[in-house]
């Protein structure tokens, strides 16, 4: 099941209001905010778009920058995807970037395998990550991907995968190219692997009718202990992937 909504775009500085706020719960599934950024024009939108629609659209205005929302299925759990393509001519050290970045679980720092000044400007937006979430390589608690995108340029490449590779590494992030042209399942990977990198880092919050549920199993099961300490043995597993939420 998917759905797609997007917001009208919005002017770099008149959107911080949008980012605001902690309502981001309803109905059952697991919800994931997710901020793509990186250079103008190396595919965020394409990418993102391509994961939603499962189509690849040639032209997008520049300036435009949006939340798309999308439902899909994981390992058989419902996750709801909130995905923030961000503008790619923002300035990394603007207070605004800040506030977007604050509202993101997992982040994309996406460049383009046939440019290498996007590729340059990865080290930037993971630092401003670090400096605005507190993580670091070190303790890289908040997921991030870099991706190499326009991997169908071969011909053009100008970084090498192995340099992506490890600089992803030394930055305590995940790595992938891609093709948003020619492959969606590709792109698709790319937000599953994410997903999957937030639930073992338990960056992702559980929605309250989660969080009543796991309260509903302790409290029966405590009233249910009694004296009979053997039933200790039992005790109900809440790790989120086993649970219905
Ligand atoms: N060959 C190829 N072209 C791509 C690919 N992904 C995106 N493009 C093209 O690259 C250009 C820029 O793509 P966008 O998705 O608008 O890039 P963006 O990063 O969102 O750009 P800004 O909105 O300026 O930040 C468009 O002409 C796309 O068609 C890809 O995988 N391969």
């Amino acid at each position: 099941m998917t759905s797609l909504v997007r917001h009208k775009s919005m002017k770099k500085s008149g959107g911080a209001s949008r980012y605001g706020g902690q309502a981001r719960y309803g109905g059952s599934g697991t919800h994931i905010r997710v901020v793509v950024l990186g250079q103008g024009g190396v595919g965020k939108t394409a990418m993102t778009v391509r994961f939603v629609t499962r189509r690849f659209i040639c032209d997008y205005d520049p300036t435009l920058e949006a939340i798309y929302k999308h439902n899909t299925y994981i390992d058989n759990e419902q996750v709801h995807f909130e995905i923030l393509d961000t503008a790619g001519q923002e300035d990394p050290q603007s207070p605004n970037l800040e506030e977007k970045i604050r509202w993101g679980d997992a982040f994309i720092i996406a460049y383009c395998i046939n440019d290498q000044c996007s590729f340059d400007e990865i080290m930037r937006f993971k630092f401003l990550i670090n400096h605005t979430k507190g993580s670091s390589a070190q303790a890289p608690e908040v997921p991030v991907m870099v991706v190499g995108n326009k991997r169908d340029l071969e011909l053009d490449r100008m970084v090498k995968s192995s340099e992506g590779e490890k600089i992803a590494n030394a930055l305590g992030c995940m790595f992938l190219e891609v093709s948003a042209k020619e492959s969606h399942e590709e792109v698709r990977t790319m937000f599953e692997k994410l997903y999957k990198r937030c639930k073992a880092c338990t960056a992702l919050k559980l929605s309250p009718t989660a969080i009543r549920k796991v309260m509903d199993k302790v409290s029966n099961f405590s009233s249910g202990l009694g004296n009979h300490s053997r039933q200790l043995n039992r005790l109900p597993s809440f790790a989120t992937d086993s649970m219905e939420i």
